[in-house]
């Protein structure tokens, strides 16, 4: 097995480049079955990516990298099947469910994997499919879908904002005949770029004022290219390692709208930030101010994903902060491990109260889940002593390049295989 051993308490300085964002890529790759032959420029080299093409690949379409860009060619694809396996690799594969749907009338699929942060239903997204005509049978751990007909548009109001509810939907819709209008749907930037990617295909969604997406079902889909948006976590998180090391660390590439919530935080630690609109620039101050309180919130709010990273930076705050997490039920794994640093967070239900320490130390731990393992890196990065991280493949999903990045920074990192299974 592979892991990372980080000797801490070197200062981060330097320049970084983000890459493109996982959770657009991803739908995108998922959309991309509809139209002929696609190209995704940006997008990153991640083992989600992997898992994307393998099921773009299963289903019949042709993948191929070209430097920072995946080719797609899905004309021929004509599989309505995804296997177990291949589902359970990532939360995304449920995405695939909306495009087979309106690319084969049927689809048969198992339950998505991902990140374990509690309970994760799909109900969100099977009901507004059924709205939108589609007949699903459970058969034994897997769901049987076939639309009778055509997929017509609908009405869709949904309870909560869910990300991959509100891309199934849009996916599934482009194709639909007549108008389907989603109320209350995800605002992330990820949705955003979906769009912007199915109408460079040809097809016809617009957001209202109200924050409404309106789709108007076209017949057919096109070839088109499309250049994935920045990875604003990604950017959260090196931003994350520059506070805590008394960094000073540029970030390129990224879309510092998209982090309107996130920079805030960093101003809040007594970080100094220059912000342009593609770049973001974080000199560090110690000792750090603690945070008053991050509530995790849908876009526009402060993201779910860089609530672990942030907390990690928080521990060695002067002082005491407080997250409180909204949006899963279990997304505090990585407590048990930064206590094994030293750290000094109590949790209750949804609410975590981090009591700044004046040092971290290094320890064996394990990565729990994508943003918990980038969190124990941070810690890991302050920590005194070498720090052995298990479990790194977690980090692997979610960021490209880690620990060459880290490196080029100033960062004492290496990826090791310790020869185990
Ligand atoms: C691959 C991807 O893009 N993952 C992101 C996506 O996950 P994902 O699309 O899974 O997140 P959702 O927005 O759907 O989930 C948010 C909340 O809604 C609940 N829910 C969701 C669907 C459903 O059918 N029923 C239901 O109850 C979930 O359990 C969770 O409590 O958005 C999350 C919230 O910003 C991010 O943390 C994930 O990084
Ligand atoms: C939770 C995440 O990913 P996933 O939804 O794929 O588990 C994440 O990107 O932080």
């Amino acid at each position: 097995m592979e892991k990372f051993l980080i000797k801490g308490e070197n200062r981060l300085e330097g320049e970084l480049s983000i890459h493109g964002a996982k959770n657009s890529a991803l739908p995108i790759l998922a959309a991309s079955l509809l139209s002929g032959e696609c190209v995704i420029h940006n997008c990153p080299r991640l083992t989600d990516v992997d898992a994307a093409c393998n099921i773009l690949n299963y289903l019949g379409s042709t993948t191929k990298r070209e430097e920072t860009s995946i080719v797609v060619g899905a004309s021929n694809s004509d599989n309505y099947c995804i296997p177990d396996d291949l589902m359970r690799m990532m939360r995304s594969s449920i995405v695939f469910l909306g495009a087979i749907i309106a690319k084969c009338g049927r689809a048969r699929i198992s339950m998505p994997g991902g990140c374990e942060l509690g309970p994760r239903p799909i109900d969100l997204h099977l009901s507004a499919l059924e709205k939108l005509g589609v007949v699903i049978e459970e058969d034994h751990g897997y769901l049987n879908c076939s639309v009778p007909g055509k997929l017509r548009g609908a009405h869709i109001s949904l309870p909560f904002p869910s990300v991959g509810a509100t891309e199934n939907i849009m996916i599934a819709a482009c194709l639909a005949s007549g108008e389907t209008v989603i109320t209350n749907p995800a605002r992330e930037p990820e949705i955003s770029d979906l769009a912007a990617f199915l109408n460079a295909c040809g097809a016809k969604i617009c957001v209202t004022s109200e924050g409404n997406i309106h789709i108007f079902g076209v017949e057919k889909l096109y070839p088109a290219e499309h250049k994935v948006i920045s990875d604003r976590i990604a950017a959260a998180t090196y931003l994350s390692c520059g506070a805590i090391t008394g960094g000073d660390i540029l970030l390129k590439d990224v879309c510092c709208e998209h982090l309107a919530a996130v920079l805030p935080t960093f101003e809040e630690m007594g970080c100094t930030l220059s912000i342009e609109k593609d770049s973001v620039r974080i000199k560090s101050k110690f000792p750090l101010n603690p945070l008053k309180c991050v509530r995790t919130m849908p876009y526009p709010g402060f993201p779910t994903d860089a609530q672990s990273p942030l907390m990690a930076a928080a521990c060695l705050a002067q002082g005491s902060s407080v997250f409180v997490e909204n949006i899963f039920e279990s997304r505090y794994k990585q407590v048990p491990e930064l206590l094994r640093m030293g750290a000094d967070i109590k949790v209750e239900g949804r609410v975590a109260v981090v009591h700044g320490v004046q040092e971290l130390h290094s320890a064996c731990v394990r990565c729990t889940d994508l943003r918990g393992g980038a969190a124990i890196a941070v810690a890991a990065l302050a920590a005194q002593g070498e720090s052995e991280l298990l479990a790194i493949e977690h980090i692997d999903r979610g960021y490209e390049n880690f620990e060459n990045n880290l490196q080029s920074i100033g960062a004492c990192i290496v990826r090791v295989n310790d020869g185990k299974e």
